[in-house]
C-alpha cells in the first residue's frame, strides 16, 4: 500500500473572490487526511471512506461492469461523497498513461467534510500522490498542486482556484492569484477554529455568488474589494502586526455575509469570537456552514465558542509548514 497525507487549511482572506482572480492567502493547518492506494489486477476502484456520511462505506465499481456502486443511498449523495476520489483517480491515470489501472483506495480523514477546511483538497492531492506514486511516479509538487487544481475544476463545473489544492500540496502559508501560487513567510498565527458542526456544498456556494456577481455589479464590486482587503492583509502577515490582521478578518467577513455566503450559526461565532476579544473572525472556505477562523493567543476565544449555542467543536490549530507527506 502506498499512503499520503496532506492537510487541510483556514482562509486567513480571500475565498470566493479568489475564484474570479482576484488574490487570497489561505494557510495550512495540522489536520490531515490520509489516502492509501494499492494497484488492483483489475480495472475497477474500490473505495473505503469511514468518515463520509454514508456511514463507513466500501463501494466497488468500474471496470468492465461499470457503472454505478451497489450501495442503497440516493444518486445524487454518492455522487457528491465519491466524485472527488473518482476525479483524483482519472488524474493518476492521465499522468502515468494507465488508463485502465483499478485501485484499492483508503480514505481516513481528520477534516470535517465541507466545512471550509479543504477536505476535498486535502483528500484529493493526498489520493493523487499516492496513486501516481504506486505507478511508480513522483510529482513535484507544482505538478501534483497543478493535477489536484484540475480535480477540484472538474467537480465544482469549471468554478475552482488553485488555492487550496496548492496550499494543502506545498502546506505554510501561501497567496494565490489566478495562476500564481507562491509560498509566504507567516508568523506563528495564534489560530482558533469553530465548527458548528454542519457543512455546505462548494459548488453550489460559488454558483451563487457568481450569479449575484453576474446581476449586480455592487455585488462585482463587493469581490474586487475582497481583493482590496487581501492585499492590505499580505502587508500586515509580512509586518507580523496581528491586530491589523484581525481588523481586515473582519471587514473580510463582513463582504462575504454580503455575498450570501456566510450563516446564523457561522455568523454566532463570530460575534462570540470578537466578544471574548479574539483579534479578528470571518467564516473560512466556501461557508453555508461549518468553520470559522479566529486570531487569539489567549484561551478565551477557545472558551467562549465552546460555550456557544451552535458551536459544536472549538480548537486551536497549528500552522502545518509540511504539506503532501509520503507516509509509505
Ligand atoms: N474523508 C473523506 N473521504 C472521502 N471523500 C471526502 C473526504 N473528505 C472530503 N471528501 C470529498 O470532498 C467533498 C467535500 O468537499 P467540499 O469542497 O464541499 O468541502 P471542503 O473541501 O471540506 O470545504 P471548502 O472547500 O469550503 O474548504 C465530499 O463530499 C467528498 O466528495
Ligand atoms: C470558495 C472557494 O474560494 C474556496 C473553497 O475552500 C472555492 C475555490 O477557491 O475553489
Ligand atoms: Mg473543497
Amino acid at each position: 500500500m502506498t499512503v499520503s497525507s496532506a492537510p487541510g487549511k483556514v482562509y486567513l482572506f480571500g475565498e470566493h473572490a479568489v475564484v474570479y482572480g482576484e488574490p487570497a492567502v489561505p494557510c495550512a493547518i495540522e489536520v490531515r487526511a490520509r489516502v492509501g492506494v494499492e494497484r488492483r489486477d483489475d480495472s475497477k476502484l474500490r473505495v473505503h471512506a469511514d468518515d463520509l456520511s454514508l456511514d463507513g462505506f466500501t463501494v466497488e465499481y468500474g471496470g468492465d461492469a461499470g457503472g454505478r456502486p451497489d450501495i442503497d443511498v440516493s444518486e445524487s449523495l454518492l455522487v457528491a461523497a465519491t466524485q472527488y476520489v473518482d476525479s483524483a483517480i482519472e488524474q493518476v491515470r492521465d499522468v502515468t498513461g494507465e488508463d485502465d489501472v483499478g485501485f484499492d483506495v483508503t480514505i481516513e480523514s481528520d477534516i470535517p467534510l465541507g466545512a471550509g477546511l479543504g477536505s476535498s483538497a486535502a483528500v484529493v492531492v493526498a489520493a493523487i500522490d499516492a496513486g501516481t506514486r504506486a505507478l511508480g511516479t513522483t510529482l513535484e509538487p507544482a505538478e501534483l498542486a497543478e493535477r489536484a487544481y484540475r480535480t477540484e475544476y472538474d467537480v465544482q463545473d469549471g468554478q475552482a482556484s488553485r488555492a487550496d489544492t496548492f496550499c494543502s500540496a506545498t502546506g505554510g502559508a501561501v497567496r494565490v492569484e489566478g495562476d500564481d501560487c507562491r509560498s509566504l513567510d507567516a508568523p506563528d498565527l495564534p489560530i482558533v477554529i469553530g465548527f458548528d458542526g454542519g457543512a455546505g456544498e462548494t459548488g453550489e456556494l460559488v454558483a451563487g455568488v457568481r450569479t449575484l456577481r453576474d446581476e449586480y455589479e455592487f455585488a462585482a464590486d463587493t469581490v474586487e474589494t475582497i481583493g482590496d482587503v487581501v492585499r492590505n492583509g499580505e502587508k500586515a502577515l509580512a509586518a507580523g502586526d496581528i491586530e491589523e490582521l484581525g481588523r481586515l478578518m473582519n471587514f473580510n467577513h463582513g463582504l462575504l455575509s454580503a455575498l450570501g455566503v456566510s450563516s446564523r450559526s457561522l455568523d454566532t461565532m463570530v460575534w462570540a469570537a470578537r466578544d471574548a476579544g479574539a483579534y479578528g473572525a470571518k467564516l473560512t472556505g466556501a461557508g453555508g456552514g461549518g468553520c470559522i477562523v479566529t486570531l487569539d493567543p489567549t484561551d478565551e476565544t477557545e472558551t467562549a465558542l465552546s460555550f456557544t449555542p451552535g458551536c459544536e467543536d472549538a480548537f486551536r490549530a497549528e500552522l502545518a509548514e509540511e504539506g503532501v507527506r509520503r507516509i509509505e
